[in-house]
């Protein structure tokens, strides 16, 4: 998936994480695959517990204790981090992939000034003297949109509105200059306003340093707009992937059209009502056989409950995991 030419700057491949409770096996992540490019920005999108989080924090190595890598392997530049020693994570973490969150004070300290916490970071990633890291703090405040960057700089994060707030967030996981940051569903928490400045903010940000993005939401209309490519997922898995436009205007999966008809967009007419996705998704630590939308779905046919549907490939970026797809190809073919 992606464009052609650029370089592959991280490999998924198959990776499967599980938990491990008093219950038994919770298959949070079930044999997922992707490529991101250099420079490029995928949106991983689906509903809580889908396993976007776990699959993304797991890049950085940062599954919990009860957590465990069952398979896979995650390839950044060529290398599988899962067998990094922990001075090459260190390394890895802060310097070449940064993360943000949904909750800005997940990264900022309350106690301490924004300039205090930036000048640690810029400490800790870079070779800069005082000075030089001083005037990098008001760049990088400008960067991410902060007026008066010399006053705002002294305040401490509860001085700041929600929005710049995770402005702030943003500037410190910038300090390090990474190739890849992690957004975990960084404007769930904002209004809808706010929310469109954030990922604007983010666009501007992809284009004048060139990093590659991993947007992590549930609500697809967010990350409409600064993807390149969407993977959707379901109950651990990819059940759609593609170019940001073929999921939003050629989309072939249930419920990437259950997750778009539950989601407000920025045009949305006042008589037009929203369409939650009836049911819930499975609890997983039961998975049952078939494809695990199925209880959910309007077009449910006799063996989605029994077999899983095989991914599709509806062409080089577009595919599918559906059986009324392959149903459909295999009528195409017929023809
Ligand atoms: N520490 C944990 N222990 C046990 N199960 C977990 C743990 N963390 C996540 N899970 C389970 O893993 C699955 C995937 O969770 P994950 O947080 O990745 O979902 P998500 O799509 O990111 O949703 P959300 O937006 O709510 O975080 C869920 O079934 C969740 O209950």
């Amino acid at each position: 998936m992606g464009t052609e030419k650029q370089e592959e700057l991280l490999q998924i491949k198959n990776l499967a994480i599980s938990f491990y409770n008093k219950s038994g096996e919770v298959q949070a992540v079930r044999g997922i695959s992707y490529t991101l490019h250099k420079g490029e920005v995928l949106g991983i999108v689906g509903e809580s517990g889908s396993g976007k989080s776990v699959s993304s924090h797991g890049i950085l190595r940062l599954t919990p204790d009860t957590g465990k890598v069952k398979s896979g392997e995650i390839l950044f530049h060529g290398k599988d981090i899962l067998k990094m020693s922990r001075k090459e994570l260190q390394e890895l973490r802060g310097n070449k992939i940064a993360m943000i969150f949904q909750d800005p004070m997940t990264s900022l300290d309350p106690l301490f000034t924004v300039e205090y916490q930036l000048n640690e970071s810029l400490k800790k990633h870079t070779s800069l003297d005082a000075q030089a890291r001083k005037k990098r703090m008001l760049e990088l405040l400008t960067l991410v949109g902060i007026n008066q960057p010399e006053r705002r700089v002294k305040q401490y994060p509860y001085e700041f509105s929600g929005g710049m707030r995770q402005r702030v967030m943003i500037a410190m996981a910038l300090s390090c200059d990474p190739e890849l940051l992690i957004a975990d569903e960084p404007t769930t928490a904002l209004d809808v306003t706010i929310q469109a400045q954030i990922v604007e903010l983010l666009k501007e940000l992809k284009e004048k340093l060139g990093m590659a993005i991993i947007f992590i939401t549930h609500d697809l209309g967010v990350v409409s707009d600064i993807c390149d490519n969407i993977m959707v997922m379901y109950a651990g898995k990819v059940v759609e992937e593609g170019t940001s436009r073929q999921v939003f205007y050629e989309r072939k999966h249930p419920y990437t059209e259950g997750l778009l008809s539950s989601v407000p967009k920025l045009d949305q007419k006042k008589d037009e009502k929203l369409k939650p996705i009836k049911g819930n998704p499975p609890d997983m630590s039961h998975v049952r056989p078939g494809c695990a939308f199925a209880p959910r779905c309007g077009c449910a046919m006799h063996i989605c409950v029994k077999e899983e549907a095989p991914m599709c490939e509806l062409d080089d970026t577009h595919k599918v995991s559906c059986w009324q797809v392959v149903r459909h190809e295999m009528e195409e073919q017929k023809r």
